[in-house]
């Protein structure tokens, strides 16, 4: 087993690692075009009761429902867990294997606002995206910008907290704290955690039309591609100005899967009398 282990594919070396907080990896292409179908045709045969509408998209919860004091915990899907023991493995970072996973489901206009990843999971969040593609924002908890906007949206299970262990009383600190994105195209993965996760909220606008070129994981390549039509949803727009901007153009819905561990685990109890 140990063997068997050590050669698999790690996808949290550095060649993976994008930007300059620490830490976030992204992997393009993590699965392939026929896995990315597979996944989507088993989302939609969820039954449609699956589905829990939000004010700006659909998602699906797999896994049981979490607590503040944890997970009342159900069996993930066959078809789920194949895909989460996979990131699990490969990965290396989770403690134990995934146990629950939100699937959310985006039309071009819509995204989620910026927030924090509730306290119950332990603090690595793996996002899978199929689809049409976006980009996601980070920006630095109000903490770090010494304001108090609350951008909460109290309905994914995720809340803003105050990160602990903070010292904001010197600007040095302040300054270290930057917005900024990634372009998640459709097959990739995002894996955050550390400051990524705990001193930054995401969040996705609700925008048809989404500028990439600051994103951290857009390279000279990325560019070319798109400039050459290469990669659909990518566009070069050049009515924006001066400089060319690269945007993506949401033509389709996006899925994804944000795959995380949730330790406290109850069981479900069955009282028989
Ligand atoms: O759809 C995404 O990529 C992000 C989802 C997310 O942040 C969440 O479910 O907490
Ligand atoms: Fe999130």
């Amino acid at each position: 087993m140990e063997e068997l282990l050590s050669s698999e594919k790690v996808v949290t070396s550095d060649e993976f690692v994008v930007g300059s907080v620490p830490t976030v990896f992204y992997i393009p292409d993590y699965i392939t075009a026929a896995e990315e179908d597979q996944l989507l045709n088993n989302i939609y045969q969820a039954p449609i009761s699956k589905w829990k509408s939000l004010k700006n998209r659909r998602l699906q919860n797999w896994g049981g429902v979490v607590h503040e004091k944890g997970l009342l915990a159900q069996d993930l899907p066959p078809w789920l867990k194949l895909v989460t023991n996979r990131i699990y493995e490969e990965s290396r970072l989770f403690p134990s294997a995934i146990n629950h996973v939100l699937i959310n489901e985006y039309l071009p206009d819509q995204g989620i606002m910026p927030h924090q990843d509730g306290p119950a999971y332990v603090p690595v969040v793996a996002i899978l995206s199929l689809g049409s593609p976006v980009v996601m924002d980070f920006v630095p908890h109000p903490s770090f910008r010494g304001t108090a906007t609350d951008t909460s949206e109290n309905n994914n299970e995720d809340i803003i907290s105050k990160p602990e262990n903070i010292e904001m009383s010197s600007g040095e600190h302040l300054s270290e704290y930057h917005p900024f994105s990634v372009a998640l195209m459709p097959r990739s993965l995002l894996i955050f955690k550390d400051k990524a996760y705990s001193d930054f909220l995401h969040g996705i606008k609700d925008s048809e039309f989404q500028q990439c070129d600051e994103a951290v994981n857009v390279t000279n390549s990325l560019q070319n591609e798109a400039e050459e039509h290469m990669v659909s949803g990518l566009k070069i727009d050049r009515e924006a100005g001066d400089d060319d901007h690269i945007v993506i153009h949401r033509t389709g819905t996006r899925v994804s899967l944000t795959c995380r561990v949730v330790t406290k685990v109850h069981k479900h109890l069955i009282k028989l009398h």
